[in-house]
């Protein structure tokens, strides 16, 4: 691997002794990480489930290596969202964020969703998590694996922070920054990041931190708690980007919070003007423990005015609109989701409660979404479907991990098989996966296309 000249200077003056041993860690295999999504299945029962040769990750309950050759990214338990791929230091994130079920959670730079996913996990379907990403073609791939992972609270944006800054402020009891980086830590994994890196892009990144610090800051409730991350070593950004955010908005201070085996202090030495508790930050250095470079924050809002001028989503009353959707929750459900129903074109999204208006705000997912509202029907959606537990619905249709009618599904293919008519939630091996409609002993395949797996 070639690594950028400039960087390995700056690294052995920073790091002197234990320099070649960090640099060694280049030579190193990378190690591979997966999170189990409790939203779907209990750590206990994908350990007894899983085909996977697994090892704990020690700093994060839901976290296991895996042995790349097992390939756990093409399996029937992948596409009906049981876990997460992840790389193992960055699953650090969203333990120190430490969300709870029923708070409001933003997560500013979210795509593609390892974090997001994450907390939405932690939160267990209740309250309200608005994950935002500003490029649009990754808040597509964020959207995609919110759905996979079944999560029925969170709200998809494409915005900047400053726009969501002016709808939101004082709104959110925790805020994660997994802030845009020079990518320092992610050499080994992404050689990307490597061809990219340049001294100029750090201070670049760096000054583009602050400003999206100041906007989460805004839309932070006294007594909140923000997170900052990223996946380079630069003191330049973290330290250096915490001290100085520290020193211009003083309603803040750092958490003490435990650090897990394997995890370093910020480094005080490595900027001036360093904050007076920047070693309570934390660095994940690959050469101390089995992950990527991270480094991460835990911040408190410790005071500040609550602003209220909100406004609330308007949410649908009329019944007559909801009549189609009302016919096929009586054929389909033992227990309809609960929530409130908002129409976007002729999409229907089951909302979080006290959600605020979206007006004027660039939205891919409002909530979950129901499905679609088609002339005297209603046709319901691949999310909705992996939202769903198999004592949810009347009929379901079950296949092994292994069998072929699992992979005939994931194909596309029809499926044989009797039984009344209607709407069948199909599973592998008890969770949900997708939709299939029974007809004259054949089921219809409703995998979306764009996911069919290719091949025999
Ligand atoms: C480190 S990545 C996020 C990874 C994600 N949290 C995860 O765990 O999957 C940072 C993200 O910030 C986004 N970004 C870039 N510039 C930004 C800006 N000015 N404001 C907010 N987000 C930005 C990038 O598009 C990128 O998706």
């Amino acid at each position: 691997m070639d690594l950028p000249k400039d960087f390995l200077v700056k690294m052995k003056d920073l790091l002197k002794d234990e320099y070649e041993e960090f640099y060694k860690s280049y030579h190193e295999p990378k190690k591979q990480g997966l999170r189990v999504n409790t939203l779907k299945v209990s750590i206990d029962e994908f350990l007894e489930k899983s085909p996977f040769t697994l090892e704990k990750i020690p700093w994060v309950k839901e976290g296991f290596f895996y042995n790349d050759e097992e390939r756990p990214g093409k399996h029937p338990y992948h596409e009906a969202g049981l876990y997460y791929i992840q790389e193992p230091s960055a699953m650090a994130v969203g333990e120190l964020l430490d969300a709870k079920p029923g708070e409001k959670v933003l997560d500013l730079c979210a795509a593609p969703g390892g974090k997001t996913t994450h907390i939405a996990a932690r939160m267990n379907q209740e309250g309200f998590l608005l994950a935002n990403e500003i490029h649009p073609a990754r808040a597509k791939i964020l959207s995609q694996n919110i759905e996979r992972m079944g999560i029925k609270i969170a709200i998809v944006t494409n915005e900047t922070p400053a726009r969501l800054a002016e709808r939101f402020p004082t709104y959110f009891d925790r805020i994660l920054v997994d802030a845009p980086c020079s990518g320092e830590g992610m050499f080994r994994k992404d050689p990307n990041a490597c061809a990219e890196w340049s001294l100029e892009n750090v201070a670049l990144c760096a000054s583009r931190q602050i400003d999206i610090l100041a906007h989460a800051a805004t839309m932070l409730k006294p007594g909140g708690r923000l997170v900052y991350s990223t996946c380079t070593f630069s003191p330049e950004e973290n330290e250096g980007v915490i001290s100085q955010f520290l020193k211009e908005d003083t309603r803040f201070t750092i958490e003490s919070v435990i650090a897990y085996e394997g995890f370093r202090k910020g480094q005080k030495d490595w900027i001036v003007e360093a904050a007076s508790d920047i070693d309570k930050t934390f660095r994940l250095w690959p050469h101390k423990l089995q992950g990527e470079g991270h480094y991460v924050a835990v911040l408190t809002k410790i005071d500040g005015e609550v602003v209220d001028r909100r406004k609330f989503a308007e949410v649908l009353k009329d019944q007559k609109v909801l009549k189609d959707y009302t016919q096929f929750a009586k054929e389909t459900f033992i227990n309809p989701p609960k929530g409130n129903f908002i129409l976007f074109g002729d999409q229907l999204y089951l909302v979080p409660d006290g959600m605020l208006t979206l007006k004027n705000l660039k939205v891919l997912r409002p909530g979950l979404h129901l499905g679609t509202k088609k002339k005297n029907r209603f046709e319901p959606s691949h999310a909705l479907a992996l939202a769903l537990k198999e004592d949810e619905v009347i009929h379901t249709w079950n296949a092994g991990k292994d069998s072929d009618e699992i992979k005939s599904y994931l194909r596309g293919e029809l499926l044989a098989g009797k039984g009344p008519k209607g709407w069948y939630l199909v599973e592998v091996d008890g969770f949900s996966i997708g939709w299939g409609k029974l007809a004259g002993d054949v089921l219809k395949n409703h995998y979306p296309k764009g996911l069919r797996w290719a091949g025999k």
